[in-house]
């Protein structure tokens, strides 16, 4: 049942349609922007539960409103309202419960849209679209919002099982290399593995819906990616060997500054596209401290950590003769009957004289500011990214998904950063802050050689929190 998609009269209509999850509504929103800008009519269809968040927190629809062709659509993310949306949900509602209900309220969205959808850009990871799009005759681009190292790793899960490299036999076998995923032969190891690839039932549901709906990415009618040639040019090319239409558009946060600043300059209030309220108290805690001197600690919008984690990350931090600014989420820390919430207050007391905690930064600020030196992360892309273009050196602390992978990648390959995976001991992130902050480990360098070199083809400029004329001249 196809739509008359004649468009000659009117700008091209496309429909961006994210995962429900903030690390990948945040690279989706930002492409949105960059089509709006360039002219195109844009539906951006989001879960019910996201968007309220993104209005009450954020007032997103309200920045939208200078685009005269964007339009905000919602649907079901096939979750009772009330469900929590925290901790590892995700995967395990999604075939089941989450996939069935949205598939069939982008079709009804599709089917009733008009002017007609020209183009679809989907979530890379929401495979069932490609179906809707074949049935109703729309053409689809997947958008895989996740690293390409880590696409191209998921994509070798079943050669890399047929070679016997997989299961991992125990801790013992976990530095042991992989050398069935073509171009990283030299620096891959069970280690840095998704970490669902550790468990040893290969038959496991979560590898399988992994590798289908990455192999799936390929059958679109093209594949973007969220990276630059110049930073992720020989995965792309091993990725081209299987779909020659994949094409890098990022590092989107920096494509959009970069066109935001020129028509805006200083005077462009940034938005934020986050599903909690940001506390940009942090800014001004940052404006005292010396260049350099402050490493910014964040594990972005899913990790959890353990009460125990969180406390040796703290005195780690604390030994360490660095300051710091921690991001602890509302309702991250995991412990009994309160005891998280509880553990983060006294630390905040604690910490006055060293530190600075809050629930939700605006972390491209953040790193772009002077007294930003080090980044200790869980290695999320988006975060990954916005560091690589800042500058700024990392201290990696992955958890699960692609982190694995982009750990080792920052740390191996573009050595910009320490890796701290499998491990939480204060001794040792003292040791590694340190290195970053204090002895301004050799790496350092490359961080921002990077930042200016290898992706040189962004005119990039740091965002600012709105500042006085004279307080921007003063830091300059
Ligand atoms: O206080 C904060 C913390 C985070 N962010 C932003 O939130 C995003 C977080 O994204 P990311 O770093 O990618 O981490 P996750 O939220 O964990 O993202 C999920 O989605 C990513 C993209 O697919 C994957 O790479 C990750 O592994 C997956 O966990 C980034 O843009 C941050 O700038 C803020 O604005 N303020
Ligand atoms: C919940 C995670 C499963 C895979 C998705 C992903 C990806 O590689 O596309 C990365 O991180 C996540 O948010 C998703």
């Amino acid at each position: 049942m196809e739509q008359d998609r004649s468009s000659q009269s009117r700008p091209p209509h496309v429909l961006v349609f994210p995962l429900p999850i903030q690390g990948h509504i945040n690279s989706m929103i930002k492409l949105a922007e960059l089509l709006a800008i360039a002219g195109f009519k844009l539906t951006f269809l989001n879960s019910h539960h996201n968007h309220e968040r993104l209005v009450k927190f954020n007032n997103i629809a309200a920045h939208f409103e200078r685009y005269s062709g964007f339009q905000f659509k919602t649907i079901t993310d096939g979750l009772p309202l009330d469900h929590p949306r925290s901790g590892n949900w995700f995967l395990d509602m999604f075939e089941d419960t989450m996939e069935p209900k949205m598939k069939e309220s982008l079709r009804e969205v599709l089917v009733n849209s008009s002017p007609p959808v020209d183009c679809i850009i989907g979530d890379g990871f929401l495979g069932f679209a490609l179906e809707v799009a074949k049935e109703l005759g729309i053409p689809i681009i997947f958008f895989r919002t996740s690293s390409p190292c880590c696409f191209w790793v998921y994509y070798s899960i079943p050669d890399i099982i047929q070679a016997g490299e997989l299961p991992i036999n125990g801790s013992e076998d976990m530095d042991r290399l992989i050398t069935t995923v073509p171009g990283m032969e030299t620096y891959l190891r069970c280690r840095d593995l998704p970490t669902f690839c550790r468990k040893l039932d290969i038959e496991d549901s979560i590898i399988k819906l992994v590798v289908k709906q990455t192999r799936k990415s390929l059958q679109a009618d093209a594949l973007i990616l969220n990276t630059a040639e110049e930073l992720d040019g020989p995965i792309l090319s091993q990725i081209r060997t299987k779909c020659p239409r994949v094409y890098a558009v990022g590092p989107l946060h920096a494509q959009l500054n970069t066109r935001l600043n020129a028509k805006h300059g200083e005077s462009y209030d940034h938005i934020s596209n986050t599903l909690w309220e940001v506390d940009k108290s942090c800014i001004f805690w940052l404006n005292k401290q010396p260049n350099r001197s402050v490493i910014y600690v964040s594990f972005g919008s899913i990790t959890s950590t353990s009460r125990e984690q969180l406390l040796e990350l703290w005195y780690g931090l604390l030994n360490s003769k660095t300051k710091f600014l921690l991001l602890v989420r509302p309702n991250s820390v995991i412990g009994k009957d309160g005891e998280g919430e509880d553990v983060v207050m006294e630390l905040m007391e604690r910490s006055k004289d060293r530190g600075y905690i809050v629930n939700w930064a605006p972390q491209e600020a953040v790193l772009n500011h002077p007294a930003i030196g080090g980044f200790f992360t869980h290695n999320g892309w988006n975060s990954t990214l916005e560091s690589v273009v800042a500058g700024v050196p990392m201290i990696c602390w992955p958890q699960f998904a692609d982190q694995h992978v982009n750990c080792r990648v920052v740390s191996e390959v573009w050595k910009i950063g320490l890796d701290m995976k499998d491990v939480c001991d204060s001794k040792i992130v003292e040791k590694m802050v340190n290195d970053v902050m204090v002895d301004r480990k050799e790496f350092a360098k490359s961080a921002s050689e990077i930042a200016k070199e290898e992706i040189k083809m962004v005119q990039w400029r740091p965002i600012h929190l709105k500042r006085s004329r004279a307080e921007t001249r003063a830091r300059r």
